[in-house]
């Protein structure tokens, strides 16, 4: 709401009122009122200046750059009241005008949740210039620790600055735990708590912030919101807010059917991640099995109640039998093919905290890839079929303009640079 539209609306009680006061006294009221509600809705814009932005980065340097997104560079800072900051510089793939930018921005910089990256506020400069500014996250993302070798490291100090790395054995079975319970929180939040609800489209280890105290805290969510998509030819934004391979389900990667099952897809393919310490999109099937795809390994494991072999060795001596296998059944539960069978979040967090004595067997995962299309093509389609009429030309029908775009956005990606190696599908995104 707008800072006038939100005065107005508030100041309507006062106004019923009027004729029982003096005139004088409630038009003085009536002042300090809206005075008061003024200061709020300013500090509700949480604009920023570009020339703060500028110095709280030193001029943006290089020094300062935490890393590359997709969506543009992101610089470290500290702001002149000294809270430390990320501030993320947008590409000009957007095509929102600076003032949907600032509605969207100041919409989303009022979602705040311990295991949500917050967004303290934003900035619109010049013509393209769009600045995002959050809170700073001091350890590295979740990918960069979960799938690192065990390479030596020195001990970690809290920081990146200093060049240490965090080993995968630091990231020990209760953390893993905690991780996933603080994921399924915050996505919970996104879902149905925060005041806009929000579908995030990008769930993967590396959009997983994690705080001095291992707490998790997810990225880049709204970030649909604030790139619209474009079907302007700018191919890599559109890629980026599409998704990332190994990470979407297969009716939105097929059809461009978006549901909050399409997040609750990703967070299953990242607890299976979490568990196993293996990368979906990059595979290898153990020498004893032949499953393509960390969802079908996990499933085959799971069937034979061998869910404990799943585990990343690093950890073994720090797991919880119980709550490994708890956590495979969540993710096998979460990444079903069909989206109505998956548990919301809510869900998930209740069986998370407690103890359940009857849990849903989990179905096939659902995959969307050349070997699931070339199964239900070749032998009636066994898995999961009703996601499975992709067409390798790319001339799937799927049934609203929105899957549509989604369809086509895959195969102008396809073209351009990214092929998703071990499933042979157009792809959105490489990890
Ligand atoms: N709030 C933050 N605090 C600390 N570091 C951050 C923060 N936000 C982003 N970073 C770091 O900045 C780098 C770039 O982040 P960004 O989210 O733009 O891209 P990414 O996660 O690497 O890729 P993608 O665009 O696919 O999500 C990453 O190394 C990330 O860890």
């Amino acid at each position: 709401m707008k800072p006038r539209e939100f005065l107005e609306r508030i100041a309507r009680p006062f106004t019923s009122s009027s004729s029982r006061r003096g005139a004088g006294a409630e038009r003085r009221r009536r002042e300090e009122e809206e005075a008061d509600l003024e200061a709020i809705a300013a500090r509700e814009q949480r604009a920023f200046r570009y020339e703060a932005l500028a110095t709280a980065t030193k001029g943006f340097s290089e020094k300062q750059k935490l890393g590359q997104g997709g969506f543009g560079p992101v610089y470290r800072g500290r702001l002149e009241d000294g809270r430390e900051v990320a501030v993320k510089r947008l590409g000009a793939g957007s095509r929102q005008g600076a003032r949907e930018f600032k509605n969207e921005a100041t919409l989303l910089s009022r979602v705040q949740h311990r295991n949500v990256v917050n967004l303290i506020g934003y900035c619109a400069h010049g013509a393209d210039d769009k600045l995002l500014v959050y809170e700073y996250v001091p350890n590295e993302s979740l990918d960069k620790i979960l799938f690192s070798s065990s390479s030596p490291a020195t001990s970690h100090s809290g920081s990146r600055s200093d060049g240490e790395r965090l080993r995968r054995s630091e990231l020990t079975w209760p953390r893993r735990h905690e991780v996933v319970v603080g994921v399924a929180r915050g996505l919970l939040y996104l879902h149905e708590d925060a005041h806009t609800p929000i579908i995030h489209r990008d769930i993967k280890a590396s959009n997983i912030l994690l705080d001095d105290r291992w707490l998790p805290k997810i990225a880049d969510f709204g970030m649909a919101r604030l790139f619209p998509e474009a079907g302007d030819g700018r191919s890599h934004v559109q890629t980026r807010v599409a998704g990332t391979n190994g990470y979407m389900a297969p009716e939105y990667l097929m059809h461009g059917a978006l549901s909050a099952k399409a997040d609750v897809f990703s967070f299953g393919v990242l607890v299976l991640e979490i568990v196993s310490g293996r990368k979906n999109s990059s595979f290898v099937p153990p020498p004893d099995s032949d499953a393509d795809n960390l969802l079908d390994h996990a499933w085959r494991l799971y069937r034979k109640e061998r869910s404990m072999e799943l585990l990343d060795a690093a950890v073994k001596s720090s797991a919880v039998q119980e709550q490994v296998e708890l956590l495979v059944r969540i993710g096998l539960l979460c990444v079903q093919a069909d989206p109505r069978t998956r548990p919301d979040m809510k869900r998930v967090v209740i069986i998370l905290s407690k103890k359940q004595s009857t849990l849903e067997e989990p179905t096939r995962p659902g995959v969307p890839g050349s070997r699931y299309r070339r199964r239900s093509y070749g032998s009636g389609g066994t898995r999961g079929s009703q996601y499975s009429v992709g067409s390798t030309s790319g001339t799937s029908s799927p049934s609203t303009s929105h899957a549509s775009s989604a369809a086509s956005n895959a195969m102008t990606t396809t073209s351009s640079t990214h092929t998703m190696r071990s499933q042979g599908l157009p792809s959105h995104r490489e990890e």
